[in-house]
């Protein structure tokens, strides 16, 4: 099966001061998803915001939270991101916890689970774990900041996850974060990806519809 293609416009190229309104701008134009950049200084080296934010943003948005957990332990903050009103959870394979019971606390709070891999981890790494995630998000640049350039070198392992997706007939959606705009999505989407995270790209596009749009019709 194929997904419909999801835009995911990133926070983190909004304005930080009046988070609400780029909330706002997303929902105003039929998008039904955000993707939320959690970052603890450690993992990666910014910091960005926390559950409190989100649960701020929640109370004026009823958009789907794609919440990306850029954490060392994000076991510990599971339930306050559930709590806060995350729709989906992701968390990174690179740190030592237990992931798949982290990946099923996730579901049991009523969120859908997601797995991360940043650019220099192989996806045999995250491979135990395809049948037990709604969405494995492969990091199309280093994770910590916004506004990189796409790596293309990402493109074999989104079509080996997409390879492996359909041999086992599983259905989890395929994302992909860093860099992301009309040319590298497109070159995503024929890899197999189809959910796209665009920070840069679509806060800074002068016309966010069409973007949208256009990404919507992949
Ligand atoms: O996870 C992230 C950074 O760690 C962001 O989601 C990503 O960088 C989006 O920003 P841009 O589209 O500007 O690259
Ligand atoms: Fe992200």
């Amino acid at each position: 099966m194929k997904h419909a293609s999801v835009l995911a416009p990133s926070i983190l190229a909004g304005d930080h001061a009046r988070l609400a309104d780029s909330a706002q701008i997303v929902e105003s134009l039929g998008i039904n998803w955000i993707h939320l950049d959690i970052m603890d200084g450690h993992f990666v080296p910014n910091l960005s915001f926390g559950p409190q934010t989100v649960a701020a943003l929640r109370k004026g948005a009823s958009l789907f939270f794609d919440t990306h957990l850029m954490l060392d332990e994000p076991h510990r903050y599971i339930e306050a991101f559930a709590k806060a009103g995350s729709n989906l959870i992701s968390i990174h394979i690179e740190p030592a916890y237990d992931h798949a019971a982290t990946l099923a606390r996730i579901r049991s709070l009523g969120c859908q689970n997601g797995i991360v891999l940043n650019p220099g981890t192989p996806a045999e790494a995250i491979e135990p774990f395809l049948d037990q995630v709604d969405l494995v998000l492969v990091m199309t640049v280093q994770p910590g900041f916004g506004g990189q350039p796409f790596r293309r070198d990402m493109l074999p392992k989104i079509a080996q996850i997409d390879r492996w997706r359909q041999e086992r007939g599983l259905t989890f959606r395929l994302e992909v974060d860093g860099g992301v705009d009309l040319v590298t999505g497109l070159e995503c989407r024929t890899a197999g990806a189809d959910t796209f995270v665009a920070g840069t790209s679509f806060f800074g596009a002068a016309d966010k519809a069409s973007v949208a749009r256009t990404i919507g019709s992949w």
